[in-house]
């Protein structure tokens, strides 16, 4: 991660809004549920950025807005100053199950998307290794799904992220459907792979230790509807020690403190 203050605007989110349409039961008139209110943000070029707050704040939502799969009402998504309205190459996702393609193999699973976009065989094969060599899945190539573990799995979902060599990439709980072990691997792997491809992330997690570990800065969003709180700078150098002996720092506790202060007091305002 960058030491020095990152400047360019990889990802403008401006006065986003979001209400869904819902109904209890089929036939009940339809109620609306305001879900984002005149949410605003950039992310830097360099930069990760957590999404954290409450269940059913709109964390979710709003990546997917980013990603172009849901529509907002109002409010503009841009990427590299461009207004984006539809999913592109531009950014890419991983998710918290990795997806993969059982009859394909680790290689070719991190191929499919450039297949999608025609890339020739042989050039997208050397892409797969390369990336499957940065997530450390070098001599697992050749494996079908069934073979790997839930991490290793996860790795091959970020490799295949990071195949289309996307401006943002945007991760929605993507360890925590690992166990306590594998995900602290996992999230130091994070740092060394964001270090090595300088990939600007927007991080959504209900883990507050794990944001303050892999972050720049951490978006607090309240709920009901979901509003940015508070922005919170993390003031640790990019070379980080490992996150146990992190959360002994009192400037750690102060910041989780203070997120745990923000989540707790969200008192609804519709
Ligand atoms: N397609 C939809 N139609 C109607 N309501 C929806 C839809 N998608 C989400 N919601 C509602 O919007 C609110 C926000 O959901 P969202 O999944 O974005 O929250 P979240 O913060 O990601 O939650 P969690 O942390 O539990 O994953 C919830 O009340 C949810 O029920």
């Amino acid at each position: 991660m960058a030491d020095t203050a990152p400047e360019r605007v990889k990802l403008g989110v401006s006065e986003i809004s979001k209400t869904f349409r819902v109904r209890n039961a089929p036939g009940d008139p339809a109620t609306l549920l305001p879900v984002l209110r005149d949410i605003n943000f950039d992310i830097y070029e360099n930069e990760v950025v957590s999404l954290i707050g409450e269940s059913g704040c709109g964390k979710t939502t709003l990546l997917r807005i980013i990603q172009g799969l849901i529509r907002h009402d109002a409010g503009t998504i841009s990427v590299d100053g461009k207004e984006v309205n539809s999913p592109g190459r531009d950014r890419g996702f991983v998710f918290q199950q990795p997806s993969l393609l059982p009859w394909r193999t680790a290689r070719e699973n991190v191929e499919f998307g450039l297949e999608l976009h025609g890339m020739a065989a042989e050039e997208r094969a050397a892409r797969a290794r390369k990336l499957l060599a940065l997530v450390g899945l070098e001599h697992s190539a050749e494996q079908f799904p069934h073979q790997l573990s839930g991490g290793m799995q996860q790795r091959i979902g970020l490799a295949r992220a990071l195949a289309i060599d996307p401006a943002i990439l945007l991760m929605d709980e993507p360890f925590s459907a690992l166990d306590a072990q594998t995900r602290e691997v996992l999230q130091k792997e994070l740092l060394r792979i964001q270090a090595q491809t300088r990939k600007t992330i927007l991080f959504v997690t209900h883990d507050l230790d794990e944001a303050i570990y892999l972050s720049h800065r951490i978006i607090v969003l309240g709920a009901k509807p979901g509003r940015v709180k508070e922005i919170i700078t993390v003031p640790f150098p990019s070379e980080r020690p490992e996150l146990p002996l992190m959360r002994g720092d009192p400037a750690f506790q102060a910041i989780r403190g203070r997120i745990w202060e923000l989540i707790r007091n969200t008192p609804a305002s519709n």
